[in-house]
């Protein structure tokens, strides 16, 4: 039995018009990761196969080091899922009943929590859950998912249709439910800013293939834009180069800038100003270097 959290190993599902995968992703516990990609790149489907309602074709996942096929009750109960659309409306069910019935299914489920939450969340437990309106289903869902007590919250783009205050409840609950130490959190997000105040890490997912599973500062301080003051003979020897402008000042952009700076301190060339690249801005090139080299694997260059 391995360690981690979920081990995704050579995954793949194909629909008429899509191929996922292979996928393969290791997740180590106490970490939040936040999938990126583009619209249709995948996330969904990679959630589906990660909460077994949707099979691989091929390849297996394990979940907290288990097999679904031996495991399934044990494993469903330790996760918190968010899906990206929500459950039919049960039969006209009032948000207390819904409430109930979910409950029932998790013998870790914290009732004050979840009504702290619902206070919170400004969620009434009287109301019919058909009439609530998107941004409180939401709220409702995610409500549901923390008060599991999970030890592994899966969230697909949990902050959509969710207004700014609510946003704001969502990641302080994020926060606090790390604290508790031993968690996990893997959510799917298209808000940058979610990314920057929440991942540890980040897994870059695009036309159904991960990209990069890299802890987000490193990923962010291996990024650097350079403008130096003469003109460089072969711009794209430079380590990592994917970008340059020419001008007054040349303006380079690398992902290697350790060893774009030494090779430019090696050439005698003098770095006028040099400045981070911002987390879109790398998320951008990493997808944008893919689309040029659509077989490409490891070094981005263009
Ligand atoms: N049941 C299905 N049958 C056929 N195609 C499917 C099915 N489910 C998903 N797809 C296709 O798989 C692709 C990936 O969809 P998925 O929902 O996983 O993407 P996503 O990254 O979550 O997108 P978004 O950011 O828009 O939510 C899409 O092209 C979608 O049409």
């Amino acid at each position: 039995m391995n360690s981690y959290v979920i081990s995704v190993n050579g995954a793949e599902k194909r629909y008429e018009s899509f191929q996922l995968g292979p996928i393969e992703l290791n997740v180590e516990p106490g970490l939040i990761v936040a999938l990126v990609g583009s619209n249709g790149s995948g996330k969904t489907t990679l959630f589906q196969m990660m909460m077994n309602t949707v099979l691989p074709d091929r390849g297996t996942i394990e979940v907290f080091g288990k097999r679904y096929e031996d495991f399934e009750v044990d494993v469903k109960r330790r996760i918190g899922y968010v899906p990206e659309s929500s459950y039919s409306e049960e039969a006209g069910w009032r948000v207390r009943e819904l409430v109930a019935f979910h409950s029932r299914w998790f013998p870790t489920w914290n009732q004050a929590k979840w009504l702290s939450l619902a206070e919170r969340f400004e969620i009434d437990p009287k109301t019919n859950v058909k009439v609530l309106s998107k941004g409180m289903k939401r709220r409702l869902l995610f409500s549901l998912a923390l008060a599991q007590e999970p030890d592994l919250l899966l969230l697909d783009e949990p902050s959509s249709g969710l207004d700014p205050y609510a946003w704001r409840i969502m990641l302080e609950e994020i926060g606090q439910y790390m604290a508790a130490g031993n968690r996990s959190v893997i959510m799917a997000t298209h808000t940058i800013e979610e990314v920057r105040r929440l991942a540890d890490y980040v897994a870059i997912i695009h036309k159904g293939q991960l990209l990069e599973y890299t802890d987000k500062d490193s990923l962010v301080d291996s990024w650097k834009t350079f403008w130096v003051g003469q003109p460089l003979p072969e711009p794209e020897l430079l380590p990592g180069m994917v970008e340059w402008e020419e001008g007054p000042l040349m303006r380079i952009t690398t992902n290697q800038a350790q060893q774009a700076e030494q090779a430019l301190l090696d050439a005698g060339i003098a770095i006028v100003k040099r400045q981070q690249v911002e987390l879109d801005e790398v998320l951008h090139h990493v997808i944008a270097a893919q689309r040029k080299q659509p077989n490409g694997k490891g070094a981005i260059r263009v």
